[in-house]
C-alpha cells in the first residue's frame, strides 16, 4: 500500500562538476521529510533524478521500488511540484487542472477536491496571471494531488508564501503524511521546516551529511535546526560522519549503513 523513495548511491556529473556524489537515503511513508542543503548542494538535481527528468551518471533513484520511467501510471503514484512557473498566465486555475486531468486520464470531479484541499476554490475561475506566488504554489500542489498519489516530491513549496500560507502548507503536508503518504520537500526556510518535518535529509556539495529524525539531529546537541544545519554543511570538503562533531549515532547509522 505505502510507497517510499529510495536513493541508492546516486551520482550526477556535469562535465567537471559533480552535482550529486554517491547519495544514499530512504524516504518513508507517513512522515514529512525535509530535504535541505546550501545553494548548489544538489537538491534539485536529486529531485529531478527521482522524477526521471535527469539521467543519473551512477546509482539509482526508485519510487515504490521502481524507476520513475518504469511506473505504469506515474501521476497516480507520484505528484511533483518543481517550480511555481510554467503556468499559462491567461488560463484560469480550474482550466489548468482540467488540462492536466484530461491529459493524464484522471477523473474531472477530482479537480474540485484538490482545489478545495489547497484552498483555491474561490480563485479557481481567475486567470493564473493574476495569482500571487503563493497561489501559484498552491495551484502546483493541486496539480500534483490530482492523481491522488502516495508520494509527493516538492521543490521549495514554501517559496513565496506569507505566514498564513506557511501555516496552511504545513497543515496540508502533515495531513497528507498522516494519510500514509510519502512527502519529500526541499526548502531553504529552516525555521519553517523545523515546524513541518519529522525527518530531514541534509546534503552539501552533493554528499549526504545527515539522514534521520529531526529530534535526533537537534536533540543530540541541544541545538536548533539552523545551528545543526550550519554545523553539518559549513565545511563541504570534509567527509560527513567521521568528525567528532558529526558522528552522532543518528548520523553514523543513517549515513553509513
Ligand atoms: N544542467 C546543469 N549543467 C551543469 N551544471 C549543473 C546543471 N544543473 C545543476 N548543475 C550544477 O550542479 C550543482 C548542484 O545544483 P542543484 O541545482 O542541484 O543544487 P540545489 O541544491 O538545488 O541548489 P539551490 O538550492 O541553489 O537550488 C551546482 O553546482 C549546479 O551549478
Amino acid at each position: 500500500m505505502s510507497a517510499g523513495i529510495t536513493v541508492d548511491d546516486l551520482t550526477k556529473r556535469y562535465g567537471p562538476v559533480t552535482a550529486v556524489d554517491g547519495l544514499t537515503f530512504e524516504v518513508e511513508p507517513g512522515v514529512v521529510t525535509g530535504f535541505l542543503g546550501p545553494n548548489g548542494a544538489g537538491k534539485t538535481t536529486t529531485l529531478r533524478m527521482v522524477l526521471g527528468l535527469v539521467t543519473p551518471t551512477g546509482g539509482r533513484a526508485l519510487i515504490d521500488g521502481r524507476r520513475y520511467g518504469d511506473l505504469d501510471q506515474p501521476r497516480r503514484v507520484v505528484g511533483a511540484v518543481l517550480e511555481a512557473t510554467g503556468f499559462h498566465p491567461g488560463r484560469r486555475g480550474r482550466d489548468h487542472l482540467r488540462i492536466i486531468a484530461d491529459a493524464a486520464g484522471l477523473p474531472r470531479p477530482r479537480i474540485e477536491e484538490v482545489l478545495d484541499r489547497v484552498g483555491l476554490t474561490d480563485a479557481a475561475d481567475r486567470r493564473v496571471g493574476g495569482y500571487s506566488l503563493g497561489m501559484r504554489q498552491r495551484l502546483g500542489l493541486a496539480g500534483a494531488l490530482l492523481g491522488d498519489p502516495r508520494v509527493l516530491v516538492l521543490d521549495e513549496p514554501a517559496n513565496g508564501l506569507d505566514p498564513v500560507g506557511m501555516v496552511d502548507l504545513r497543515d496540508l503536508l502533515r495531513g497528507l503524511a498522516a494519510e500514509g503518504r510519502t512527502v519529500l520537500m526541499s526548502s531553504h526556510m529552516l525555521s519553517e521546516v523545523a515546524q513541518t518535518v519529522d525527518k530531514v535529509v541534509i546534503v552539501a556539495a552533493g554528499r549526504l551529511r545527515y539522514a534521520g529524525p529531526l529530534t535526533e539531529l537537534t536533540g543530540a546537541h541541544g541545538e536548533t535546526l539552523e545551528a545543526a544545519f550550519l554545523r553539518l554543511t559549513s565545511d563541504p570538503a570534509s567527509d560527513s560522519g567521521t568528525g567528532p562533531d558529526s558522528a552522532t549515532d543518528a548520523t553514523a547509522s543513517s549515513a553509513h549503513h
